[in-house]
């Protein structure tokens, strides 16, 4: 059988989300979509041949459509995805999941009370192929107990419309859910110290910021989230261990050496860097949805994932170190 999915958002994501599912996935088609920009997801309708619909509730209600696809700005995906479990639709809603832990909480309690799974968060990094050794050579032991972590992700350029406070709750909100995931455990504190800012940052922009995490077991992460880097679109991760060090690899790319010259390309954003990671997500989802329900990052991880943005930007306001206090799990989740 194949799922009819319904997309809210034609913009970057949405529309790559359209042609993945349309050219890439199995078991699957787009057939709705909507978006607040009339005429791009016109043309999107057009490209892919998919019904266009007023608004993203008309897509959620269509009785045309088994699933949804959430990629439209992030203050719009609480309320989404909320109507996605009124409807007992399954709902993949991109990063994040809502703009604040009080968000979140209201879908998981809502999706608990509805009693099925249905909510998966797009927090991709959990199907990169380098995340997914680094985990497994953590979970081997091989390295030993993990001790610190150090990463960055950086950006080439950050859109228009990019804040301080997405820095963390947009972009950085993807160290917090990858590092989580990869140690196993939860966060005890943060803290977030900024660096000497970047004078080519858009007007008003404080960038880069240096998120610091201490987990329940005590391992230390920084992790730098440069909006700013001008060269490029860079994701690195090095794990420091007991007995050993393991680091993310870099996509691979060709050592060109001419003209008494080494170079290699670094890729532009994200949509080159996790294509495949994309890919995966998608199949993986389309696939458990047929089968006995998503199995990806669900609710709870999307509100710990709030809960610790929240506190980050909280700690970097006040410049202080900050617990991390999460209410306690649904049995639901457990
Ligand atoms: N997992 C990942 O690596 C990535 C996730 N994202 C997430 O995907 C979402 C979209 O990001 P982009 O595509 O980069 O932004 P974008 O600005 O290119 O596209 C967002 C689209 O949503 C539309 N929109 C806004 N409100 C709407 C509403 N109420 N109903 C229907 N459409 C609405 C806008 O008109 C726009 O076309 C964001 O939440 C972002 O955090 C984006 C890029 C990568
Ligand atoms: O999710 C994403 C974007 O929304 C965000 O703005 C970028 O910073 C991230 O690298 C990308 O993966």
């Amino acid at each position: 059988m194949e799922l009819r999915i319904g997309v809210i958002g034609t913009g970057a994501i949405g529309e790559d989300h359209i042609r993945r599912l349309t050219d890439t996935i199995t078991g699957a088609r787009v057939v709705a979509l909507s978006d607040i920009n009339k005429e791009n997801a016109m043309r999107v309708s057009k490209k892919y041949n998919v019904t266009f619909y007023e608004t993203g509730y008309e897509v959620i209600w269509s009785p045309d459509v088994d699933a949804v696809v959430i990629a439209s700005w992030d203050p719009t995906h609480a309320e989404f995805v909320l109507e996605c479990i009124k409807a007992k639709k399954h709902v993949l809603c991109e990063k994040p999941l809502g703009t604040s832990a009080e968000e979140c909480m209201e879908i998981v309690k809502a999706e608990a009370a509805g009693g099925k799974k249905l909510v998966q968060v797009g927090f991709m990094r959990r199907y990169d192929k380098g995340y997914r050794k680094l985990k497994e050579i953590i979970e081997s032991g091989e390295i030993g107990e993990p001790l610190m972590i150090h990463c960055c992700h950086r950006n080439r350029v950050p859109g228009p419309q990019h804040t301080t406070d997405m820095t963390i709750k947009n972009s950085g909100i993807h160290e917090i859910d990858i590092l989580r995931w990869l140690l196993g455990e939860d966060y005890e504190s943060g803290q977030v110290l900024m660096a000497k800012q970047n004078q080519n940052a858009l007007d008003g922009l404080k960038d880069p910021q240096i998120m610091l995490l201490k987990t329940k077991s005590g391992v230390r992460i920084d992790a730098e989230v440069n909006m700013n880097s001008h060269y490029g679109y860079d994701i690195q991760c090095e794990v420091v261990g007991e007995k050993g060090v393991i680091r993310l690899p870099d996509p691979i790319s060709i050592l060109k050496k001419k003209s008494g010259m080494g170079s290699h390309e670094i890729l532009a954003d994200w949509s080159q860097r996790f294509v495949e990671a994309y890919d995966v997500e998608f199949q993986q989802w389309i696939n458990s949805i047929k089968e006995s329900g998503p199995v990806g990052p669900n609710a709870w991880d999307g509100y710990v994932a709030a809960v610790t943005a929240d506190t980050l930007i909280k700690a970097r306001k006040l410049k202080t170190i900050e617990p991390i206090i999460l209410e306690p799990q649904p049995a639901f989740y457990c």
